[in-house]
C-alpha cells in the first residue's frame, strides 16, 4: 500500500471509530519547569475541542506537541489514527495549523500567498473559494501588511485551511481582536464545524469557550483539572444563580436562608450574594419578602454561573487576573 492510501484509510478509520485525536499522557519540561505534565483526553470526528487556562498554563506547549511541532518528553499524540512519533509527514498533511503570528511574503497579495501555499500540497482548497469563506474576497488584491488585525487572522485561518485539513488547531484565535472581528471568526469556526471540520483551540477568554466548544478541558500548572461540556462544568456548581442585591433596610441573613432553593447566602453590609438552585422561586419569594416588609431592594442583579465561576472554585484563582 502507498503512503497516501495507508493515511488515507487510517483517516477512515479513525473515523468510523469515532476518535480523530488522542493525546496520551504528554509531559514536556523546560529546565526544572514542567510545562505539560501527563495530559490525556480525546477528541471525537466533528468536535470542537477547546483547552482553556490562564497564560503559562502549558496550552500551547500542549497543542505545539500534538501538530509535531514541539517534542514531548513522554506521552504521545494520535491523529486520524496516526501516532506523530513516527507519522509526522502524514500527520502534517492532514492537519491545518493557524499560526499566532504568521509572518507572510509581503510582495504578494493575498490571492497570490494562498495559491503559493496551496501549492506546497498535492491537494487542498481552491484560494478564490477560501477568500470569500474567510470574508476577505475584497481583499483580494491587497498585500498582508494592508490589513487590520481581523482580517489578518482571517488570512492566517484560511492558510491553515489550504490544504482541506481533517483537523484544524487554533491557538488563541481572536487574541487582541475587536468584538465585531471576534464575532466574525466565531462564525468562520462554526461553518467549518458544520462541514465536519475537527476542530481543536486554545483560549484564555470563557465567553469563547462556552460559545464555541462542544467540550472544554480546563487546564492550569500543566494539568487538565476538568473536563466536559460548559454545562455540565458549570452544573458541577451546584448554583444555578446568583442574586446580588443590596436592600434599604435592616434584613438578616437567616431569613433569606429560608427563601425557595437557597443554597448559600453570602453577605457583606447590607449587600447579600443569595446562591441558588432554582433562579425563579428564589427571585419571587424575595421580591415578596421586600414586599410585605416595605423593604427596598435598591440593587438587584441576577447572573448565571459562568466558566469563570468554575475555574474560581476549582484553584480558588480568576481565570483572568484583573
Ligand atoms: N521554549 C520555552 N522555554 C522555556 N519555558 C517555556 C518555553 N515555552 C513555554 N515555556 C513555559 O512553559 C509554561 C507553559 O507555557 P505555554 O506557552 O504552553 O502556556 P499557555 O497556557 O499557552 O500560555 P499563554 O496563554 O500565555 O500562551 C510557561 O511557564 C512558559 O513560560
Amino acid at each position: 500500500m502507498s503512503e497516501m492510501t495507508q493515511t488515507a484509510s487510517s483517516v477512515l478509520q479513525a473515523s468510523a471509530s469515532g476518535v480523530m485525536l488522542e493525546a496520551r499522557e504528554l509531559v514536556k519540561r523546560y529546565r526544572q519547569r514542567t510545562a505539560v505534565n501527563g495530559v490525556s483526553f480525546q477528541v471525537p470526528h466533528g468536535e470542537i475541542f477547546g483547552l482553556l487556562g490562564p497564560n503559562g498554563a502549558g496550552k500551547t506547549t500542549t497543542l505545539e506537541m500534538i501538530e509535531g511541532i514541539r517534542k514531548p518528553d513522554s506521552g504521545t499524540a494520535i491523529l486520524a489514527g496516526l501516532d506523530i512519533r513516527h507519522r509526522k509527514n502524514a500527520v502534517q498533511r492532514l492537519i491545518g495549523v493557524q499560526l499566532q503570528a504568521t509572518t507572510l511574503f509581503p510582495e504578494l497579495t493575498l490571492l497570490e500567498t494562498l495559491t503559493f501555499f496551496r501549492s506546497l500540497y498535492p491537494t487542498g482548497r481552491d484560494p478564490r473559494q477560501l477568500l470569500s469563506e474567510v470574508h476577505l474576497e475584497e481583499k483580494a488584491k491587497a498585500r498582508p501588511q494592508d490589513l487590520s488585525g481581523g482580517q489578518r487572522q482571517r488570512l492566517a485561518l484560511a492558510l491553515a485551511l489550504v490544504n482541506d485539513p481533517q483537523i484544524l488547531f487554533l491557538d488563541e484565535p481572536t487574541a487582541s481582536l475587536d468584538p465585531q472581528s471576534r464575532r466574525m471568526l466565531w462564525d468562520i469556526v462554526l461553518a467549518l464545524k458544520e462541514q465536519g471540520t475537527t476542530i481543536m483551540l486554545t483560549t484564555h477568554f470563557m465567553d469563547e469557550a462556552q460559545i464555541l466548544c462542544d467540550r472544554i478541558a480546563i487546564m492550569d500548572n500543566g494539568e487538565i483539572i476538568a473536563l466536559d461540556t460548559a454545562a455540565h462544568l458549570i452544573d458541577r456548581l451546584g448554583a444555578q444563580a446568583t442574586i446580588d442585591c443590596k436592600l434599604n433596610s435592616h434584613t438578616v441573613a437567616a431569613d433569606l436562608e429560608t427563601l425557595p432553593a437557597v443554597t448559600k447566602i453570602r453577605q457583606s453590609a447590607e449587600h447579600f450574594v443569595i446562591f441558588t438552585a432554582e433562579m425563579q422561586p428564589t427571585l419571587e419569594a424575595l421580591l415578596q419578602y421586600a414586599n410585605q416588609r416595605g423593604i427596598t431592594l435598591t440593587e438587584l442583579q441576577v447572573s448565571t454561573p459562568t466558566l469563570e465561576d468554575v475555574f474560581l472554585e476549582l484553584t480558588g484563582r480568576q481565570l483572568r487576573p484583573e
